[in-house]
């Protein structure tokens, strides 16, 4: 445990790199799937089996933690950490995108952006220097700035004007966040599908040497070749020795080829929605337990599988309880999922460290395409 915020690469194989963030609460092993906490749960979870499955960091949202339980309150009683039980590393979103997709009557200007509250209708309003207030009344290890992501396909002139406001946001988060030793704060790369943009972003940011470098404004309806090219043009102009997330991503085909072009850190709801929607993934393919076909399959989802929802429950059991809209169906499934996930990180940290990932790659994307024998 390291009493700063620290980042070693450990091993690369061409673009890709296994590497370790060490922080105060915690270490994390890059690549990293991050299990989404939005609310400060992991739905559907005990915090001990995300533990237990392998997540060394979770994701926090200050768009919904600061309309509820709101974040005074929470530092009130403690911290996020406190509150969810949760003592390892959380990284908290700044809530600019939340914003953007979840509330209504918004209005968004150089100040900030205010909106109403999709809970209550209160109004808020959210500024760079607020995001970064909350994210510490949370006690976040590492805080996100606030920026503008744009939905594509988008104009250029639309996608360049949000990506240079993110520019200025990540300014006012720098000079707001100032030094705290054990925590970080990454910015964000904006730029839509644009290559210039992104070139443009990627290196304002870098010149702001911050701790770490997301990768936004991706996973936000573009096609994974579009998603992928821009992480062709964006990885080169980053910090070697600093973390690069991608955000929102993804599922286990966009992180395989999106490790193979230097990205170390992942978030996305898909294990844990898929799993309250009857979806388990497997190393030999999805899984949808709502189909009939598994009425009377003994069978577990892989018999090999460290995690119990994996190998001591059948499909037929499983079939059953998300036919009968059971809370044991989504808990099995999440816990299968995230087990899954972080099974497939181990599998490429693993690779990488000897020199065969993309042979490793090519092995877990056929056992796939097996599907669901
Ligand atoms: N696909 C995503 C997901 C989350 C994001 N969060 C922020 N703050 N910015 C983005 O561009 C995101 C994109």
């Amino acid at each position: 445990m390291s009493q700063s915020f620290t980042f070693s690469v450990l091993a690369t194989d061409g673009k890709a790199r296994r590497g370790e963030i060490s922080m105060p609460r915690g270490t994390i092993r890059t690549p990293a799937f991050m299990p989404v906490g939005t609310g400060g749960t992991v739905k559907a979870m005990y915090m001990e089996q995300v533990r237990g499955v392998g997540a060394d960091i979770i994701l926090g949202n200050t768009y919904h933690l600061m309309l509820r339980p709101g974040a005074e309150r929470v530092a009130r009683l403690g911290g996020l950490h406190e509150f969810a039980r949760w003592p390892w590393p959380i990284l908290t979103d700044s809530g600019g995108f939340q914003v953007m997709s979840l509330s209504k009557l918004r209005k968004l200007t150089e100040t900030g952006v205010t909106f109403r509250s999709h809970v209550d209708g209160v109004r808020y309003e959210l500024t760079p220097e607020r995001s970064i207030e909350i994210q510490g009344l949370l006690d976040s290890d590492i805080q996100m700035q606030l920026d503008e992501c744009v939905a594509l396909p988008a104009e250029r002139k639309e996608i360049e004007r949000a990506m240079e406001m993110s520019l200025r946001w990540a300014e006012r988060c720098k000079a707001a966040f100032g030094d705290q030793p054990g925590k970080a704060m990454f910015g964000i790369v904006q730029g839509g599908d644009d290559a210039a943009l992104r070139v443009r972003s990627a290196q304002a940011l870098a010149a702001m040497d911050l701790k770490g470098y997301a990768v936004g404004g991706l996973a936000v309806g573009e096609p994974q070749a579009v998603m992928l090219e821009m992480l062709d043009i964006t990885c080169p102009e980053l910090p070697a020795d600093k973390p690069r997330y991608l955000m929102g991503v993804g599922t286990p085909d966009d992180i395989l080829k999106s490790v193979a072009r230097g990205i170390d850190m992942f978030d996305c709801v898909m294990p844990t929605r898929a799993g309250r929607h009857g979806l388990a993934y497997t190393r030999r393919g999805k899984v949808n337990l709502r189909n009939a076909r598994h009425a009377e399959d003994h069978r577990p989802l892989d018999e090999e599988s460290a995690c119990p929802a994996t190998r001591d429950y059948s499909r037929a059991y499983l079939h059953h309880l998300v036919r009968s809209q059971e809370a044991l169906g989504a808990m099995l499934l999440t816990w299968n999922n995230l087990a899954y996930y972080q099974s497939l990180m181990q599998d490429i940290r693993a690779a990488i460290e000897a020199r065969n990932f993309a042979a490793r790659a090519a092995e877990i994307t056929e056992g796939w395409a097996r599907g669901d024998i």
